[in-house]
């Protein structure tokens, strides 16, 4: 790694790669392991519980059965860790682009201890593939959907929230099923945010929005997609750092500055990016 590369970032780099994909850095300070992809912080050990129990457990409480979950993105499996402590669920399938990021997070002994080596259990089958391209190809239908891909901040990324991507997602659905999707920072980019909760109604769904606070990515969004309205979750697994049915409710209230605003619907021909700016603020763009 050049010098000019490392000033990017804050704390020690402990490993660095580039994938036929993209650039995977890892940095550690003070026990704090923080996990970039092209320079994109995706989560720092010290509060990724709060944001992976946020994605995974309303959603999954919600579903009356769920017997087969599916991950796309996530190849940290950090979800995944989550959704193994449902013992409910018998299997799940991780759909990931990257074989670099999940044979990190699933040989490297450090790195797997972070996701409790959820990626090695044998209710769980690793599947590297383009989850747009895969959803296409495939026919499974699942009761429990996360999908938790890195924001849309560029064209290759963008598509996978797009209606085209969520009709796809529709249709790998069960009848009770639900996918509880990451949706960027309601605060930061909110018309990013509810722009993803447009297009996910246009395409016939459900959606319930709601957001948490996670200290290293600040106020984030998260969509809930069913063909029904759901119920408020009122049981989690007992294994939690964070949330409590209670907590999961207020959790759907939006003060008025995270609140809706008029956005236009993702579509593939005409996809609504989100750009960073270095104010830490982020703009929708076309
Ligand atoms: N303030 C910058 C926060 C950036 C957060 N980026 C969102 C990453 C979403 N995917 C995370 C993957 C973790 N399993």
């Amino acid at each position: 790694m050049e010098r000019s590369e490392r000033q990017l970032y804050a704390d020690p780099v402990i490993l660095s790669r580039t994938s036929t994909y993209q650039r995977i850095v890892l940095t550690q300070a003070n026990g704090d392991v923080r996990l970039f992809l092209n320079g994109n912080l995706q989560f720092s050990s010290r509060d990724e519980y709060r944001y992976h129990e946020a994605l995974v457990h309303p959603g999954l409480a919600a579903v009356a059965a769920p017997r087969r979950a599916l991950v796309l993105g996530g190849g940290d499996g950090l979800a995944v860790r989550e959704i193994l402590k449902d013992n409910r669920v018998e299997q799940v399938t991780l759909v990931d682009l990257d074989p670099l990021v999940t044979e990190l997070f699933t040989a490297h002994e450090a790195l797997a201890a972070l996701n409790d080596h959820a990626l090695r259990s044998p209710r769980v089958t690793v599947v590297n593939a383009d989850a747009f391209v895969w959803l296409e190809e495939h026919a499974d239908r699942y009761d429990f959907i996360v999908v938790d891909f890195p924001d849309p901040s560029n064209y290759s990324l963008g598509k996978l929230y797009t209606t085209t991507f969520y009709r796809r997602l529709a249709a790998h659905l069960t009848a009770g099923g639900v996918v509880a999707i990451q949706s960027t920072s309601p605060l930061a980019a909110r018309e990013a945010f509810w722009c993803i909760v447009a297009t996910v109604r246009d395409v016939g769904l459900h959606a319930a929005p709601y957001h948490a606070a996670i200290p290293s990515f600040g106020e984030w969004g998260f969509v809930l997609a069913s063909r029904e309205p759901l119920q408020a979750p009122d049981r989690f697994p007992a294994a939690l750092r964070y949330l409590t049915p209670a907590i999961a409710r207020s959790l759907f209230e939006f003060p008025a500055d995270m609140d809706a605003v008029p956005v236009e619907v993702n579509r593939l021909n005409n996809q609504i990016l989100v750009q960073y700016h270095t104010d830490g603020w982020s703009r929708y763009a076309r």
